[in-house]
């Protein structure tokens, strides 16, 4: 079976503190798969080992078969990992387009001489960028807004223009940090339908989320981290009645045993 990313008994620590301890598990390349586990178990420090934030401790990272050890996140977003934030980063001043098009710098190849004098070589692919762009807030159903200031935006559609942003630098796999957080149900529902046309259009798709009836309904395969460590891999049938992740969600006094479907429903 092939595999697009690949986590090879990957730990990290701070100081005395293991965040994660010997994690493994793959992504398939065309999948939409997920990462779940109860709050501060090490879901985005999964995400910031990827993507090269941070270094891991110990183990390895690939993508394709090739180590992304020893790589700035720059070049990991130039290999194809493009990914969005749990606390939103979109620049509020910006329209919706001039957001896209920032996240699309590294396919732009006209240079400092260009941008200053406007060279036709210049303008051409600042058509080619605006297009691109306006194709990507089409397909979060965005473009209707490309004009508007990102900051008039409702937190949901904030959301989607920065899925729209990572898809300007072209990945290979999209990497989504809780993309549902605070979106109501309609918005949700979109959403679902948005990722599964991404997804058909030949992107991978590896998403952190809490909001499980979302998780479930749209991931192949989940990977369930508790206190640093991988409990339970498996489609969502299997990982919902996973005595060891129903335990560790129950273990938990928060909101999360609400929303594990067929626990506490
Ligand atoms: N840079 C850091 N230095 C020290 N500790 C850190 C650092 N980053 C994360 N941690 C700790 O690692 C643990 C896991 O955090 P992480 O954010 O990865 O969890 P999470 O599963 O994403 O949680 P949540 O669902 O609440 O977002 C927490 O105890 C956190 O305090």
């Amino acid at each position: 079976m092939s595999k697009l990313l690949t986590l090879t008994n990957v730990s990290r620590h701070f100081g005395g503190l293991k965040v994660l301890q010997d994690v493994s598990f793959d992504v398939r390349p065309g999948t939409i798969s997920g990462l779940i586990g109860p709050n501060g178990a090490g879901k985005t420090t999964v995400f910031n080992l990827i993507t090269g934030l941070l270094p891991p401790t110990t183990g390895d990272i690939a993508l394709d078969g090739k180590t992304l050890l020893g790589r700035k996140p720059h070049q990991i977003t130039r290999a194809g990992i493009a990914r969005t934030f749990q606390n939103i980063r979109i620049f509020k001043e910006m329209t919706l387009l001039e957001n896209v098009i920032v996240g699309m710098h590294r396919h732009m190849d006209y240079g400092v001489p260009g941008l200053l004098f406007a060279l036709p070589k210049y303008r051409a692919e600042e058509r080619r960028a605006r297009d691109r762009a306006r194709e990507l807030l089409s397909w979060m159903k965005l473009d209707h807004k490309a004009d508007d200031l990102a900051d008039n935006l409702s937190y949901g559609a904030q959301r989607k223009l920065e899925i729209a942003r990572a898809l300007a630098t072209e990945p290979t796999l999209l990497l989504l940090d809780e993309p549902v957080a605070g979106m109501n149900s309609t918005e949700k529902t979109e959403l679902m339908r948005e990722i599964v046309n991404i997804q058909g259009r030949g992107y991978t798709i590896f998403m952190i989320e809490h909001d499980m009836r979302f998780v479930m309904g749209l991931c192949e395969e989940i990977s369930v981290l508790n206190f640093g460590k991988i409990i339970a891999h498996g489609g969502p049938e299997q990982i919902r009645n996973d005595p060891q992740v129903i335990e560790a969600y129950l273990g938990r006094e928060d909101d999360e045993v609400a929303v594990v479907p067929g626990v506490a429903e």
